[in-house]
């Protein structure tokens, strides 16, 4: 069976540069990615997961938040042998006393650039997302 998950993919307009943030597992190989987690038994909006792994694994809540509802860009891959769909909205921190407050799933956070977030963000699916994100910010 296909295990989903939903996030968001967070970005802050910072010394006008533009910055993603990630956080880092403190669990298993310790990789990088955006806020996000598995849909919870009963939950049957995806972005219901996302807006709440948000708020857990970072303290950043909807209110700190313009969620770009037509952003959704979802990335396939197996874990263990097993499929997996991970659904991503884009959001951008419009609060910005709003301070990243992990969780014990992680042990770190960074802001970063594209080109870092793409090295830490260590998977081609995600490198593809945030360049793509990254091109439609600079449209906007
Ligand atoms: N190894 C472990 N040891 C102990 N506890 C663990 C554990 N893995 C999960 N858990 C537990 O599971 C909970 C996580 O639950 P949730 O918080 O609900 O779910 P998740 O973010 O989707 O979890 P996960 O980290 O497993 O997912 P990802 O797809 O990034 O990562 C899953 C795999 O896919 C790989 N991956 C991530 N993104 C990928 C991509 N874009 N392409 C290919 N592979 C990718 C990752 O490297 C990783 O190997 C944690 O609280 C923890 O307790």
């Amino acid at each position: 069976m296909t295990k989903t998950a939903a996030g968001l993919v967070i970005f802050r307009k910072h010394l006008n540069a533009i910055q993603y943030l990630l956080l880092q597992t403190s669990y298993g190989e310790h990789h990088w990615t955006p806020p996000k987690g598995h849909v919870d038994p009963g939950e049957t909006d995806p972005m219901v997961t996302a807006l709440r792994e948000t708020s857990e694994e970072s303290g950043l809540r909807q209110s700190d938040l313009r969620i770009f509802h037509d952003s959704k860009h979802i990335l396939n891959y197996n874990v263990r042998g097993k499929p997996k769909i991970v659904i991503y909205w884009l959001a951008e921190l419009i609060n910005p006393s709003a301070g990243v407050r992990l969780s014990d799933e992680h042990q770190d956070f960074k802001w970063l650039e594209l080109e870092e977030a793409c090295r830490f963000g260590n998977y081609t699916d995600m490198q593809v997302m945030l360049k793509h994100y990254d091109n439609f910010i600079k449209t906007m």
